[in-house]
């Protein structure tokens, strides 16, 4: 804070010559006191601390979002490029620990993999709104612990989304539509036309109300830069808005100068001069100027309304049916009673069906029984038959026997007697 010089007022008595008050000195303070140090508290709290910021940058393969992060924070993060090829839609997560003088940085980037390479395109914004409800799903369940630990929890919530827009000149397209149709309540849109060098300055321009003017017709609401903001009116950059910016690492000779930007045979394009692109304009509004009101934004409207709903979702709400004012210890009295009530219904309707379905199997066993019993009593029944029909055909059998050994006896007996008389007759001839 920069030290001012301060009149200290005396107090002097009413009836003392007026001019006495032109003797007032006037003392430079050396240090500060008082209330005004309080923000300085504020300062030095966050500086120890440290800062974090979560940036998702949504666009398709090769639109630079690599190239954007990397000149933004003017570090090479070696990013692999992606191939054209995924099947889905999908998101890559990482975690930076930044440090510039003494204020360090957690930054983590998430970037879309495949965006717009599929040929069905319908569900490409599936991920990133799954994506962006998950955090703050993760943050309400930190915040419902009762042993909550915000120091060390990382608030992976979503504070931007750098929405990079193909630079064809033409129109939105039917996806970025979409897309930011479905995340504009959950994130702070920040639409960006990417490799703005490769548009004409007139045609940028038009490019540029042309898509202002679908984004509300289409009632997209993007990030709201605070025109009241004193730092945000200086550069007054709402009305650059999608900002057309260009990447690059490269460093290029200008003059005698070597500056950050893309060499053309025609000449360079520098990434820092704001008469080339909007760079310095995001660069400005991302980290010196409106980093906490993204946050405050992604906190008090977009994680506000995600809170609300799954509250809403659980049964929690701030007044009655009468419209009278209800705490949290009624509702909660009232869901155990419902989810009691809810318990015994179940059960009741459980034992129900379990009887009910004890009656049945009864019912068919019996049934079966009594089959099983018919099917005996007539196999009982065809096996006597047999019996008796086999017994018949033994006694049949027997006489048969009886009969052949009386025969056997009787035609035995009848050679014996023949054997008899040919013996005598034998004898009679000698
Ligand atoms: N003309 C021009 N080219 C750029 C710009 N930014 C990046 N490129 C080039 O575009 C190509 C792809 O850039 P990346 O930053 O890897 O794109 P990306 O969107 O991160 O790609 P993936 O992560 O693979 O989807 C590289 O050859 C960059 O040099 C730009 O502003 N203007």
């Amino acid at each position: 804070m920069a030290e001012k010089p301060v009149c200290i007022a005396t107090q002097v008595p009413e009836d003392e010559d007026t001019h006495k008050e032109e003797n007032i000195r006037c003392l430079t303070m050396l240090d500060h006191f008082g209330f005004e140090c309080l923000p300085l508290q504020l300062v030095n709290k966050s500086i120890q601390q440290g800062f974090s910021f979560n940036i998702l940058c949504v666009g398709e393969t090769g639109i630079g979002k690599t190239t954007l992060i990397d000149t933004l924070f003017n570090i090479n993060f070696k990013e692999h490029k992606s191939s054209h090829f995924h099947p889905n839609v999908g998101l890559k997560i990482q975690t930076y620990e930044l440090q510039e003088t003494n204020i360090q940085l957690k930054l983590t980037v998430v970037k879309t993999v495949g965006y717009g390479d599929q040929i069905n395109k319908e569900a490409s914004y599936q991920p990133i709104v799954d994506y962006l409800d998950a955090q703050f799903e993760a943050y309400l369940q930190e915040e419902l612990k009762i042993k909550r630990s915000y120091v060390k929890y990382h608030d992976t919530r979503i504070h931007v989304c750098l929405y990079f827009i193909a630079p064809t000149g033409h129109s939105l397209k039917s996806l970025d539509l979409l897309t930011m149709k479905k995340i504009d309540s959950k994130v702070n849109i920040v639409p960006l036309i990417a490799k703005a060098d490769t548009i004409s300055k007139n045609d940028l321009q038009m490019f540029k109300s042309k898509i202002m003017s679908e984004l509300a017709d289409n009632g997209i609401q993007i990030y709201q830069i605070p025109e009241d903001d004193e730092a945000s009116a200086l550069v007054s950059v709402s009305g650059h808005l999608p900002f057309a910016v260009v990447g690059s690492m490269e460093e290029v000779k200008v003059g005698k100068r070597m500056v950050r930007g893309r060499q053309y045979p025609w000449g360079v394009l520098q990434v820092e001069n704001e008469s080339h692109c909007d760079f310095v304009k995001l660069r400005d509004l991302l980290l010196c100027t409106n980093m906490e009101d993204l946050k405050e934004q992604t906190h008090t409207r977009h994680y506000e309304s995600y809170r609300s709903y799954r509250l809403k979702k659980m049964g929690f709400t701030d007044v009655g049916p009468d419209n009278q004012p209800i705490s949290f210890q009624e509702i909660y009295e009232a869901k155990r009673k419902e989810f009691s009530e809810q318990c015994q219904r179940e059960e009741e309707q459980l034992k129900q069906r379990f009887m009910q379905r004890v009656k049945e199997k009864e019912a068919a066993f019996k049934e079966a029984e009594k089959e099983l019993q018919e099917k005996f009593e007539h196999l009982k029944r065809i096996q006597e038959e047999e019996t008796v029909k086999l017994e018949e055909e033994r006694r049949q059998l027997e006489e048969e026997i009886i009969d052949f050994y009386k025969t056997k006896a009787a035609s035995e007996s009848l050679q014996a007697q023949s054997g008899t008389n040919i013996k005598k007759d034998k004898e009679r001839k000698k």
